[in-house]
Order: structure tokens, then C-alpha cells, then sequence
């Protein structure tokens, strides 16, 4: 079973919370790729079960620009069968509080993806319940997978 996290993370926040995922899909026995979002395209998710997309928030509710051209790439994909998660540092003192997780969440189930847990929503950097909530998040989608 193959397993990619990607994430976009501006002042590090949520390549943190995406080291504590990939902790937790290890947990479960699986070995996942970790990339960011930049270097790499909407078209590999197909060569992937799991699915799991990590964004902190930008602009009013917006998804990071790091991310657009790979939201772009996704459109058409066929996603069925794979399951996924979103997670996500963002800030509660903004009106759209971590929306770039439900942008995410929407598309992936757009694309017939299973999105198997909650999207994780962080507040700015993540404490050590929040790891713990990161870790069980990959574990989560990793088991799905088994
Ligand atoms: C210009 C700007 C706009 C932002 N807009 C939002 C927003 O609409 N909603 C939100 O929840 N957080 C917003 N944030 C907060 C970031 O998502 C937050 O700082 C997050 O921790 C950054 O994560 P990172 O360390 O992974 O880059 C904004 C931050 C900046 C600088």
C-alpha cells in the first residue's frame, strides 16, 4: 500500500503537524512519501491509496498559493477506492478559520475520494495534543488502508 502526505507551509506549522502524521502512518506499518506541494503534481495522486493533504490558511479563507496549481491538476482525477484526510495550522482570529481544509476535504470527496477522518484544524503551531491528533490522523487513514 503507498501513502503520500503533502503539505504547504509558510512559517512551518504544518510541516510540523505533517511530520507528526508521517509518524503516525508509520505506527501503522507503512512507509509514506512526504513532499511539498511544489514538488510535486496533481497527476501522481493516482499512483497512491492513501491521500493525505496537509494546508494552513491564506488571505480571507483562502487556499496557500503553493497549492493552486496542484488543486488545478486534480480536476478530472478519478479518486475512488482511496482514502484520504486533510489537516491544517490556521488562525482562529480569522473569520474563515483553517477553510483551506475544507477546500481540500470537498475536492478529494469531488473526486470520489473516502476521506476517513475529520479535517485536523490547528491553531497556528501545534501543541502536543495536536501532534497527538496528527499522528492519529495518519494512523487512521493508514489503517484504512490495511
Ligand atoms: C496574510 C495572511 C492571511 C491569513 N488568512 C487566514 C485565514 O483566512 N484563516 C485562517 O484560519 N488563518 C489565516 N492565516 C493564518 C495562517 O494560516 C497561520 O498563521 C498558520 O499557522 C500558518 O501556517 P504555516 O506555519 O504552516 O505557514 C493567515 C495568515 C496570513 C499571514
Amino acid at each position: 500500500m503507498k501513502l503520500i502526505i503533502l503539505f504547504a507551509s509558510m512559517t512551518g506549522n504544518t510541516e510540523e503537524m505533517a511530520d507528526e502524521v508521517a509518524e503516525g502512518v508509520r505506527e501503522a506499518g507503512i512507509e509514506p512519501v512526504v513532499k511539498n506541494v511544489m514538488d510535486a503534481s496533481g497527476h501522481e495522486l493516482g499512483e497512491y491509496d492513501g491521500i493525505i493533504l496537509g494546508a494552513y490558511t491564506w488571505g480571507d479563507g483562502e487556499l496557500p498559493d503553493e497549492f493552486l496549481d496542484f488543486y488545478e491538476e486534480m480536476d478530472g482525477l478519478e479518486l475512488s477506492g482511496k482514502k484520504a484526510a486533510v489537516f491544517g495550522s490556521a488562525d482562529s482570529s480569522y473569520a474563515q478559520f483553517g477553510k483551506a481544509v475544507d477546500i481540500l476535504k470537498e475536492k478529494l470527496e469531488e473526486l470520489g475520494a473516502d476521506v476517513v477522518a475529520e479535517g485536523l484544524k490547528v491553531e497556528l503551531n501545534p501543541s502536543d495534543s495536536d501532534k497527538a491528533a496528527c499522528r492519529a490522523l495518519g494512523k487512521k487513514v493508514a489503517e484504512a488502508l490495511a
